[in-house]
């Protein structure tokens, strides 16, 4: 039998530096510009061409295949170099979060870590939130560019560096409870300026303030889903685009440019095994949209993965709601970010009364009701007037 040796997983990606690389077709170089060859080892073997704002075609490598670094650059939508570096810093840490969460040594980690944990497992952090936390916080600290990141995993936020420009807030790594069936996860971002007026206060309270800023403010947000394919989408404010890792380059290729949520979707995504403990709105709203009743004449179907970025992602794609309508999901963390997204694409963030970006949080961790998705389908959702869950009696799994 042949034994391999132990990798780390957390500190092996890319596996082998390019210059201790034999001489091989350069589809194995992870640092190489991507060429068309490359990207048909990829499985990309398409062109592409950016639209959107920017006028788009420029920082293509004549090849029709666009980076998300030449899309952030000066032929692209030109976010300004200090955004790039941090963009090239989190792309990095989200990478190595891919290689770990498909890594055969994912659930050994978690093992050893559950072996300290009392026994209310469900709201505590699982070990690969904890790692992906690390991996982020310590790529975020070397980009130079974050003042404070403020994550989900963290009691309070951590101040980087007084001069970084850029506030980030993020949760590390959703749906990780389901990461033993290797059901698709992601990282969820959204990006600030650092609010220099502040400067003169005590860490501790910049820190937070930073932190606590309105989803109106943010510059950039994105998500990363870990899934068959490992996807970065993303929007500096003008439009939602999202980027595929193609493995054979290291590179985020522009997949899907200019995202449009359609105005109106055939899908519902709720755990509706919480059915009897919704209000009568919601109930009603469901009822009368999957037995085809509703302003849009079409039975609705349901899809629910359990895994916001997923679900959220499909229903970027496909249209439709992707709900959890009891307070459970993070204002900071994972409804500003992705209602910017949503909004970015055409689509609502909602919480079943008003727009998501519109509410100033007042606490890091503040949970909420969270409805994204199509907007015709949100504005008749909300017409139902009762919708968000106020029964939460905590449920097992
Ligand atoms: O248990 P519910 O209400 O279905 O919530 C599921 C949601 O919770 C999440 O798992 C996040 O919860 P955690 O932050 O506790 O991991 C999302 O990925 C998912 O959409």
């Amino acid at each position: 039998m042949h034994s391999f040796p132990l990798l780390n997983p957390i500190s092996n990606y890319p596996p082998i530096h390019p210059l201790l690389l034999p001489k091989l077709p350069n589809f194995h170089n992870f640092h190489a510009k991507p060429t068309k060859k490359m990207a048909f080892f990829g499985g990309l073997g398409f062109k592409i061409r950016a639209s959107g704002s920017s006028g788009g075609s420029g920082g293509e490598g004549g090849d029709g295949l666009q980076t998300l670094r030449e899309y952030m650059g000066k032929n692209g939508e030109n976010v300004g170099d200090e955004l790039v570096v941090l963009y090239s810093h989190l792309e990095y840490a989200c990478k190595r979060i891919a290689a770990l969460v498909a890594s055969p040594f994912n659930s050994t980690l978690a093992k050893d870590y559950n072996a300290d944990v009392g026994s209310d497992e469900r709201d505590k952090p699982k070990p690969l939130d904890i790692v992906a936390n690390e991996i982020i916080l310590s790529s975020l600290k070397n980009s130079g560019k974050v003042a404070v990141m403020a994550s989900e995993e963290d009691d309070a936020p951590v101040w980087l560096a007084d001069d970084g420009p850029f506030v980030v807030v993020l949760d590390p790594l959703d749906g990780s409870r389901n990461i033993d069936a290797s059901i698709p996860t992601g990282t969820i971002f959204g990006i600030y300026h650092r609010l220099v007026e502040l400067d003169h206060l005590q860490v501790e309270e910049k820190a937070q303030l930073n932190s606590l800023q309105s989803g109106t403010k943010l510059i950039a947000s994105g998500y990363v889903l870990y899934s068959s394919a490992t996807i970065l989408c993303t929007s500096f404010g003008l439009g939602t685009h999202a980027f595929t890792l193609d493995h054979s380059t290291g590179e985020f290729i522009l997949t899907h440019p200019n995202i449009k949520i359609p105005p109106r979707g055939q899908i519902y995504s709720v755990n509706d095994t919480r059915y009897f403990d919704w209000p009568e709105g919601l109930r009603k709203y469901i009822d009368t949209v999957r037995q085809g009743k509703g302003k849009y004449p079409k039975k609705y179907s349901a899809r629910y993965i359990c895994s916001l970025v997923a679900d959220f992602h499909r229903t970027l794609l496909y249209g439709g709601l992707a709900m959890n309508p009891r307070d459970h999901l993070r204002l900071v963390y994972e409804a500003n970010p992705l209602s910017f997204l949503a909004e970015q694409a055409g689509g609502k963030g909602s919480d079943g009364k008003v727009r998501i970006l519109s509410l100033q949080p007042v606490k890091l961790h503040q949970r909420l009701p969270l409805f994204l998705g199509s907007p015709d389908d949100i504005d008749e959702l909300e017409s139902y007037g009762n919708v968000q869950q106020k029964v939460n009696p905590g449920y097992e799994v």
